[in-house]
């Protein structure tokens, strides 16, 4: 297993987000991670990369229990993510966002123009990977919303991870793009990279995913390939909300 979670838990108030999963990822599939809103996936995103703490429960990356990790020392140990809501620093040039998703601590460095050479043609490489190297030299914030979307999973890629988190790829991404997406996630699948994918475009998630789980209350309640979860009654029920 790349990743496994023991009885994670986190609570907001009174609202039990996350409530003693039990996850287990292996290697080298397209997962999906589905379920109605509000059923705890961004937060036991947010609980894997670091980004929150469990109340208990442990979060195990290959083997290792990485549970408290700072989200810097995650990436660092091979497990990436991208946000549901676009994260790149709108002013800075595409190039430089993508160097400073491998070098945050020495962004004083970068900001004074030194750049490493083999760090540069890594980001060109993915940059043109994602068909946006033609952007290069483009601030950020004047790319459309689907080339941020292309930056920002480029810039994943810097550190080189053998899993990434997705969380909404396809929101606000137009259809031809949803396909580019998810083409790009079945070749670097090939290449041997582990995904775990949220996302509410069912027919994203039956094309591109080889196993899904589906959360409600904070928990899976199902999970197997995209068929057998359609097929499964407690799916429809978490989603109808009966
Ligand atoms: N920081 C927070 N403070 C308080 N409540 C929170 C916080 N984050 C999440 N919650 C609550 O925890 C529950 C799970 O939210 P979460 O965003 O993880 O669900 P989700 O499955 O990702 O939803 P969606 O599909 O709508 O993005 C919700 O009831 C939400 O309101």
């Amino acid at each position: 297993m790349t990743l496994t979670t023991e009885g994670l838990t986190k609570t907001f108030g009174g609202v039990r987000a996350v409530s003693g999963a039990n996850v287990a990822i292996k290697e080298g599939r397209v997962n999906g991670l589905i379920g109605p809103n509000g059923s705890g996936k961004t937060t036991f995103f947010n609980l894997v990369t670091g980004l929150i703490r469990p109340d208990s429960g442990r979060v195990l990356h290959q083997g290792r229990d990485i549970t408290g990790w700072s989200p810097h020392r995650i990436a660092h140990a091979g497990l990436g993510r991208t946000f549901q809501l676009c994260r790149i620093f709108p002013r800075m040039s595409v190039l430089d966002n993508m160097l400073v998703a491998v070098r945050r601590t020495r962004l004083r460095e970068l900001l004074a123009g030194t750049r490493a050479t083999a760090e540069v043609e890594r980001a060109r490489h993915w940059l043109h990977r994602m068909g946006i190297d033609h952007l290069e030299t483009a601030e950020a914030r004047h790319l459309s919303y689907g080339q941020q979307k292309l930056l920002e999973l480029a810039a994943v890629f810097m550190g080189d991870p053998g899993l990434v988190l997705l969380d909404e790829p396809a929101g606000g991404v137009n259809p031809a793009l949803i396909d580019r997406i998810s083409a790009l996630v079945r070749d670097l699948n090939a290449e041997g990279r582990t995904f775990l994918v949220v996302e509410h475009n069912m027919d994203m998630v039956m094309n591109m995913c080889d196993h899904v789980i589906v959360f409600d209350r904070g928990a899976p309640i199902s999970e197997g390939t995209p068929q057998a979860v359609q097929a499964d009654p407690r799916v429809l029920e978490a989603y109808l909300g009966v």
